[in-house]
């Protein structure tokens, strides 16, 4: 990749956004931080210029707020330096799906799959045309999986994996690379902030070897990229059942197990 592109990065206030930025200053990229907490943007912007001599702007926003979102999506929509989205903003949601309230339920849709998606849609039309460039979307293993007991969560990020490979059908033939991300358990400041105990897991990934195998797969171009997965044929093994299942979809006529016996 270019090393002139300069790269956004919304959540870049800690944890997986706060590596993304590092990892890519030293690869020598310029950098838009993106978040709430403009103190601690502000701090790791000013290390981030004396360690690897890049520019880096911080933009404070709270993507949850409409005004704040906008102006996100106007400076992708307008800086034709910025070359790669790093989607990566997101928080999790715990408790039963009966006990989530009409504000946490919103708040969770709203940065998980609304900001993101939009986000995703200010850059994408501009680097269609320019025919280049990336975006990352930072999904979750929860998203794979219903059973893993955190059904809001896991369906904001179903959704992001969902909208990552329809965008790359989209975007790749013009020359955009998309990709998903889908990290398992991670040690960053999510857990705390849901209110979980990380130490109760009985595996953690750190937040480098996240990152760094993540990068692994940008690299490679790959369309989703699990680095906690081990056996890689597994979720070619998935994506390829879904995709034989659609071969078996017949629209003209409800299938035989539907059918009432003629007379009743
Ligand atoms: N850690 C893990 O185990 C896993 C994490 N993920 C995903 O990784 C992504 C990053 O999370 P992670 O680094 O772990 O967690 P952190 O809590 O460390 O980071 C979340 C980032 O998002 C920012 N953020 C939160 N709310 C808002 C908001 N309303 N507007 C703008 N920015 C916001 C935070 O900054 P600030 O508070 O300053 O706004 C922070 O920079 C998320 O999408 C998460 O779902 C996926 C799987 C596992
Ligand atoms: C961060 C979480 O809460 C979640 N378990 C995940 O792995 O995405």
């Amino acid at each position: 990749m270019n090393p002139s592109t300069t790269i956004l990065i919304t959540g870049a206030s800690s944890g997986i956004g706060a590596t993304y930025a590092e990892r890519f200053a030293r690869r020598g990229h310029d950098l838009v931080l993106v978040a709430r907490d403009k103190e601690r943007l502000d701090a790791l912007a000013e290390r981030l210029r004396a360690d690897s001599g890049v520019a880096v702007e911080v933009l404070q926003a709270d993507l949850t707020q409409a005004a704040d979102l906008a102006a996100v999506e106007q400076r992708l929509r307008d800086d034709a330096r910025i070359g790669v989205l790093i989607n990566n903003a997101g928080m999790a949601q715990t408790g039963a799906f009966v006990q989530q309230g009409a504000e946490a339920i919103e708040r969770v849709i709203a940065l998980n799959t609304t900001a993101l998606t939009r986000l995703a849609a200010a850059v994408a039309p501009r680097l269609a045309q320019a025919g280049t460039g990336a975006i990352v979307n930072i999904g979750s293993v929860v998203g794979l999986a219903p059973e893993l007991g955190m059904t809001l969560y896991g369906a904001t990020k179903a959704f992001v994996l969902f909208l990552s490979q329809g965008m790359s059908l989209e975007l790749s033939p013009r020359g955009v690379y998309v990709q998903a991300v889908l990290p398992a358990a991670t040690r960053t400041e999510i857990w705390e902030r849901a209110g979980m105990d990380i130490n109760q897991l009985p595996e953690v990934m750190e937040v480098g070897e996240l990152v760094d195998a993540a990068l692994v797969g940008f690299d490679r171009r790959e369309a989703v990229t699990i680095p906690p997965l081990h056996v890689a044929d597994r979720w070619d093994a998935l994506d390829g059942a879904r995709q034989g299942l659609i071969s078996d979809i017949r629209q003209a006529n409800a299938a035989e197990r539907y059918r009432q016996p003629i007379g009743q």
